[in-house]
């Protein structure tokens, strides 16, 4: 069959800086890799979830079991031949999306690599280099927050995400915009920090002809997410909320997303990506691709789906040294025009090194057929 033996490795990157959210402050990032091998061959998929079930309901030493007890195994009965066969294999699990993500993820490398096909071919994705946006912690002050902008727009960033949460929203958005204009491609990101009473609030954010504002309410309701878009003008876009094709297509329906953020990993694998992204372009939603601070697998992983057509907002597609001092792989570097270049090679077109691999191992278990 495709998959001749199995590894699930957890491995520890150092930030480069602490990355403050509403939801906390990490200074590390605790990834679980999936290893396929196969006809002379290597598949590698990524798990974003974090070391703590912060963000979602799933976190690394969960994935890393999950996968181990239940989901490989039905993997292997299935004895699956393509990355269409994974979804279906493993349905039988309720949830867990983001080990699932990275389960399929590996096979879809491996099967493209023995086909030497690119990922972004196999998509479909016309583009062979993308706009790429960068995501800003929430900074000790206004003036610490504008260098820090200020930085990454030397850098050449096509766009500037401000993370915000209650005491940090409307102060630091006018500073930006003071500082560095109105023309500035500019949103902010909430995860979930608000409720439909700050509806006032938000609204005070409407001056800044800000490009959206990224999952202010609660992750589970839509509804309110409805009300809030008819309170303020700000486009709304959804993030945690949008789980699957069918919770964006609730959410396009009951009007709670006009943009929607989409991640691989959250909503259960690429394939599942792509149909959010050719369900959202069948509604005139535009898209834009999310990031969970991946290393070099998920990153380019992540710039070839946003090279499909309806990804029309620049990503959090930044480049590898925006968090990491030295990726697992090759990293992804900035062009001076602000792009990242669409992978070309093979499945995912990079893999691991294999001594940095060992330097960053935390853990590794292996399962041979
Ligand atoms: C809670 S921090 C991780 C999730 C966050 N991701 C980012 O802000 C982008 C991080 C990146 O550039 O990879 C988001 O809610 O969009
Ligand atoms: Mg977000």
């Amino acid at each position: 069959g495709l998959i001749e033996t199995i590894e699930v490795r957890t491995v520890r990157l150092p930030l480069r800086s602490p990355f403050r959210t509403s939801n906390g402050v990490s200074t590390e990032r605790e990834i679980v890799l999936v290893r396929l091998a196969g006809g002379g061959v290597e598949g590698w998929g990524e798990c974003v979830a974090e070391q703590e079930p912060t963000y979602s309901p799933e976190y690394s030493r969960g994935a890393a079991d999950v996968l181990r007890s239940f989901l490989l195994p039905r993997l292997v009965a299935a004895d699956v031949q393509s990355a269409a066969d994974v979804a279906p294999a493993l349905y039988g699990i309720v949830g867990h999306p983001m080990a699932k993500a990275a389960l399929e993820l590996a096979v879809l490398d491996l099967e493209l690599r023995q086909r030497e096909i690119s990922l972004a071919r196999y998509f479909g994705a016309a583009r062979t280099r993308i706009p790429a946006g960068v995501s800003v912690g929430i900074q000790p002050s206004v003036p610490a927050l504008l260098d820090v902008v200020s930085g990454f727009l030397d850098e050449g960033y096509q766009r500037i995400k401000l993370k915000i949460q209650p005491g940090w929203d409307v102060e630091p958005v006018r500073a930006v915009r003071q500082r560095f204009g109105t023309e500035l491609p500019l949103q902010v990101d909430a995860n979930s920090a608000y409720d439909l009473a700050d509806a006032a609030h938000l609204r005070r954010l409407d001056e800044f002809g800000l490009l959206l504002i990224e999952q202010p309410l609660h992750h589970d309701d839509l509804f309110q997410h409805a009300r809030l878009a008819e309170l303020i003008t700000t486009p709304v876009c959804l993030d945690e909320s949008i789980v699957s094709a069918r919770a964006a297509a609730a959410a396009i329906s009951l009007g709670a997303a006009r943009i929607i953020n989409i991640k691989p990993g959250r909503v259960g694998g690429y394939l599942e990506a792509r149909r959010i992204h050719d369900l959202a372009q069948a509604h005139g939603v535009a898209v834009w691709c999310g990031g969970m601070l991946e290393s070099g697998i998920g990153r380019r992983a992540n710039i070839a789906l946003a090279a499909l057509p309806g990804f029309t907002l620049p990503g959090d597609t930044s480049a590898s040294n925006r968090f990491y001092d030295t990726d697992l792989t090759a990293p992804v570097t900035l062009e001076s025009d602000g792009h990242v270049l669409v992978p070309t090679g093979p499945g995912i077109g990079a893999a691991p090194d294999p001594e940095l691999l060992a330097k960053f191992t935390e853990d590794s278990w292996s399962y041979e057929r």
